[in-house]
C-alpha cells in the first residue's frame, strides 16, 4: 500500500521503550483508510502501547508514524475518538452528565447517534456510574466513542468486561454502523471468535513486531478463522 490517500495509519521503524524493556520494536504496518482493523497479540505484546502512540500520548523513541496524513499530536486528536485501555467515568456522574460532558468537549459528538447507541446497548440515561457493573461501564464508553463523527476510532479493548451474549449483540450492531460510514476503525481485542466478523484487516503483533498484516477475508482463505491464525502464530 504505497497511497498515502488509502492509508489511514502508517508506522515506520518504530521503537519504544521503558528502561530496560523494549515494547516496540521496528515495528511497521499500513492501516488501510475506512477499513475495521483488528490489532491483535497476546498480554504484554505492545497493543496499547502502539495505540498510545498513534493518538499522540506517547513519542516513539525513534521511527516515525502518519496518522490521517500527519505526525500524531494533540492537536490531530480532535479528529480521533480514542477509548483508552481501562477507560473510567467519573463514578459519581450519571450517564446524563457524560452525555453533557461529550456535547460540550468532543468534536463530532453526535448526540442523536449517542441516545439511539445507548438503546442498542441497555443503557439508561438516568443510571448513576457509581452502581454500574464493569460490562455497563464499559458499553458506556464505548457509546461515547461510537457516536463520534471523526475520521479515525481507536478502540483498546472496547469489549472488555462485557458478556458474551451481549457482545455478540453488539458486534452485529457495529457491524451495520461500520458499514455505513466512512471511518477507519482501529481495534485491539482478545475476544476473537466473537469479534472476527467485525475485520476487514489484521495486524497481529508479538513482542512489540507486527508479525503477520493483512486482509481477513484473505486470512481465511488461506489460514483458516482468524482464531486458527492466532493458535498457529502464538500457541
Ligand atoms: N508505562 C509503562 N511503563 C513500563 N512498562 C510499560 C509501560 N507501558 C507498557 N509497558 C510494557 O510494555 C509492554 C507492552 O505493553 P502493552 O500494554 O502495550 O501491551 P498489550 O499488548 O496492550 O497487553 P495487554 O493485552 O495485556 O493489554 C509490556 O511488557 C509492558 O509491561
Amino acid at each position: 500500500m504505497n497511497d498515502t490517500a488509502n492509508v489511514a495509519i502508517r508506522a515506520e521503524d518504530v521503537c519504544k521503550s521503558y528502561g530496560s524493556r523494549q515494547a516496540i520494536r521496528n515495528l511497521n504496518m499500513a492501516v488501510p483508510a475506512h477499513s475495521v482493523t483488528a490489532i491483535l497479540g497476546p498480554n504484554g505484546a505492545g497493543k496499547s502501547t502502539l495505540m498510545r502512540m498513534i493518538t499522540g500520548m506517547e513519542t516513539p523513541d525513534t521511527g516515525t508514524f502518519s496518522v490521517l496524513g500527519r505526525k500524531p499530536s494533540w492537536e490531530l486528536n480532535r479528529w480521533i475518538a480514542y477509548l483508552p485501555d481501562r477507560a473510567q467515568w467519573y463514578s459519581h456522574h450519571m450517564v446524563e452528565h457524560a452525555l453533557e460532558w461529550a456535547r460540550t468537549l468532543q468534536p463530532g459528538f453526535n448526540e442523536m447517534r449517542a441516545r439511539d447507541l445507548m438503546v442498542t446497548l441497555d443503557l439508561d440515561a438516568s443510571m448513576k456510574v457509581e452502581g454500574m457493573s464493569k460490562g455497563e461501564e464499559a458499553r458506556l464508553m464505548l457509546a461515547l466513542c461510537l457516536a463520534r463523527d471523526v475520521p479515525l476510532l481507536v478502540l483498546d479493548e472496547p469489549f472488555s468486561g462485557i458478556d458474551m451474549i451481549s457482545r455478540e449483540r453488539i458486534v452485529a450492531a457495529l457491524i451495520d454502523s461500520f458499514s455505513e460510514r466512512e471511518q477507519t476503525v482501529l481495534i485491539s481485542t482478545h475476544e476473537i471468535a466473537e469479534t472476527e466478523s467485525l475485520f476487514d484487516y489484521a495486524v497481529f503483533v508479538d513482542k512489540g513486531v507486527a508479525v503477520l498484516a493483512g486482509d481477513v477475508e484473505r486470512m481465511r482463505a488461506e489460514r483458516g478463522s482468524l482464531q486458527q491464525v492466532y493458535r498457529q502464530l502464538y500457541g
